[in-house]
């Protein structure tokens, strides 16, 4: 449940404004022989378009895709105290704010520390994740599946992340192959699965932000870039996630038609590692939907101690280097305390 005060609710109200459709790109992880090297090219020219792209051929069975799926929904319905019984900032489960710096959504979500073996640590074993009941109907569904299906869903999604890196540095004529890859798939790679349910809206002309917000819409996660090098998502297909285009303008991501594809996000340390070829992706929700969102997002980032900057490969002649180099520690300790839509790589530009 998310509660929002008065005050609270003007400051998320949103014009009610329906952007144009994104024209995102489908990448087929699944391609092979030539088809591949096309793939490779495709995903290299989406990277620096748009930092955002549709993946289909991953290989992720449907069945476990949707067991996530049904059991976060079980999950977020659960009574109040049973979800604080997993409350934790920035890990275990919290309702409207995000982040330190004061940011605020229609959301309530799940963030958990993933390990490559699927592991799902909370912040503290005080703090554990409730069971979420499995429906009456299911009979093959365990009634506690809710850590180990993410821990296995995690795991999976690692996996094609690490596929699409490979075939990444492909596209750019990056050797080795694991350049990137790597990065995300060591033991101790920093990342994270964040499980967002976004709530339908509620009725704003009732005491809410209809009439005093002058807005329909409603912020159900602010403007911001992905810190990490790659984010993976997954939705159930409720409508809401926007991209900026290179010109500022935002674009509502369509829903793919079989419903069984990912979403990519280029993020702030892939953007370094390309000397800004690629570009982060600034996105956002925006709730204007009698449908529940559920989104599911893998987010692989380096280990703490890895130091970034530009690949070597693509400083070729000479160019110069838009990044100092700094480490992942560095950068998550000097950018992530503040606002979602700050600006967290200026900080190391040269
Ligand atoms: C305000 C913040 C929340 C965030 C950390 C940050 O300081 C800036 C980036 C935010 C973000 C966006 C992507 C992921 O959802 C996230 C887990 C991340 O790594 O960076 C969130 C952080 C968060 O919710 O704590
Ligand atoms: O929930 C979504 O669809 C996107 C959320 C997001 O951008 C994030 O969690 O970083
Ligand atoms: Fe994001």
């Amino acid at each position: 449940m998310v509660v929002l005060a008065k005050g609270e609710l003007e400051q998320i109200a949103l014009p009610a404004v329906q952007p144009p459709a994104a024209d995102v790109r489908a990448i087929d992880l699944s391609a092979t022989g030539p088809a591949r090297a096309a793939a490779g090219r495709a995903l290299v020219a989406a990277c620096e378009e748009h930092g955002f792209f549709r993946l289909t051929g991953h290989g992720v069975a449907p069945g476990l895709v949707r067991a996530a799926e049904a059991a976060a929904a079980r999950f977020f319905a659960l009574p109040q105290p049973d979800k604080e019984a997993a409350a934790g900032l920035p890990l275990g489960y919290a309702s409207k704010r995000i982040g330190s710096g004061g940011d605020l959504g229609w959301i309530e979500y799940l963030l958990l520390s993933v390990t490559p073996s699927g592991a799902v640590p909370l912040a503290s074993s005080s703090s554990p994740l409730p069971c979420a009941p499995a429906a009456a109907t299911s009979a093959t569904t365990p009634s506690c599946p809710l850590r180990e299906l993410l821990g296995e869903y995690s795991a999976e999604v690692r996996r094609v992340a690490c596929a699409v890196l490979e075939l990444m540095a492909e596209g750019l004529g990056v050797a080795p192959a694991d350049a990137l890859t790597r990065l995300v798939a060591r033991e101790d790679s920093d990342s994270m699965l964040r499980v967002n349910h976004y709530p339908p809206r509620p009725e704003l002309g009732v005491g809410g932000g209809g009439g005093s917000g002058g807005g329909q819409n409603l912020t159900g996660f602010g403007e911001h870039t992905d810190p990490q090098i790659i984010s993976v998502l997954r939705s159930n297909g409720a409508p809401g996630l926007e991209i900026s285009l290179s010109d500022g303008a935002w674009a509502s991501v369509p829903h793919d038609g079989d419903g069984d594809s990912f979403f990519v996000n280029v993020g702030d340390t892939l953007q370094v590692l390309t000397n800004g070829r690629f570009r982060s992706v600034k996105h956002r929700v925006v709730v204007n939907s009698e449908r529940s969102r559920v989104s599911m997002i893998f987010f692989g980032g380096p280990p703490p101690g890895e130091r970034l900057a530009p690949l070597p490969a693509l400083l070729a002649d000479g160019g110069r280097s838009r990044y100092r180099e700094f480490t992942w520690k560095e950068y998550k300790g000097s950018g992530c305390r503040g606002r979602l839509a700050d600006d967290r790589l200026c900080r190391f530009e040269n």
